[in-house]
């Protein structure tokens, strides 16, 4: 299932140090984001995919987060981990597109694999723009903002909102559906992204992280 023109996605992730870690709480956010409106999930993982598509037809975007302290690229790396979350449920398989080190094949033939071995759609994370168009090249279905701050060549790009620049290029360079994702935290943000022209939103910490959430608030009351 695609993502349709104008959707929220929510992005369901907590990571083990994260009290709302598992499939248990993860499904639960994702029904809570249903409930709410979102048109796409997001989540981490064959575990949390799988238990997710257990209870909702919204369509996944499925990622398998990979720490390996010799390769920077840690959003499905490989092959493996993407037949992993397909075979989990997942209907679009999210990975990091930039050209940095994998462990695994170059990202060109792992997004051809994903599309031909897995009939997959593929969601390519990237930073830039070159790396936008060239995932489009590749036969990415979505290109999203997601990485930029996030890499070491835009490290100076994580300022405290998104990227709005680097949506608009995309926008205007790259025949693609494309995606805003990464640091939109405020209803005010999803809509200037929409404006300008982005085809989803995903919305991950704002909205599914009560940890983050909190420590914003607290931070509040010591200024
Ligand atoms: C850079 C990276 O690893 N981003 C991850 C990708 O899956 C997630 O940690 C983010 O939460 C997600 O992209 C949504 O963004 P935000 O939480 O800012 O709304």
């Amino acid at each position: 299932m695609l993502i349709p023109k104008g959707a929220l996605v929510v992005s369901c992730q907590a990571r083990a140090d994260n009290p709302l870690h598992g499939p248990v709480h993860m499904a639960a956010m994702a029904r809570a984001a249903e409930a709410g409106g979102a048109l796409g999930l997001r989540a981490n993982g064959a575990e949390d995919v799988a238990a997710i598509r257990a209870v909702t037809a919204l369509p996944i975007i499925g990622i398998a987060k990979v720490w390996d302290e010799r390769f920077p690229v840690y959003i499905t790396p490989g092959f493996a981990q993407a037949a992993g979350i397909a075979a989990a449920g997942a209907d679009i398989v999210g990975l990091d597109a930039t050209p940095r080190p994998r462990d695994g094949e170059p990202v060109e033939r792992l997004i051809g694999r994903i599309r031909s071995e897995l009939g997959k759609e593929v969601f390519a994370d990237i930073a830039t723009l070159d790396e936008g168009r060239a995932a489009h090249a590749h036969g990415a279905t979505y290109v999203a903002t997601t990485l930029s701050g996030y890499t070491e060549e835009t490290a100076s790009r994580k300022t405290k909102g998104p990227d709005l620049e680097l949506l608009s290029a995309l926008v205007a360079a790259v025949a693609a559906p494309i995606v805003a994702e990464g640091r939109f935290d405020t209803p005010e943000l999803v809509a200037e992204a929409f404006r300008r022209g982005a085809h989803a939103v995903v919305v991950g910490t704002a909205i599914t992280n009560p940890r983050e959430i909190t420590r914003k608030f607290v931070q509040a009351t010591k200024s």
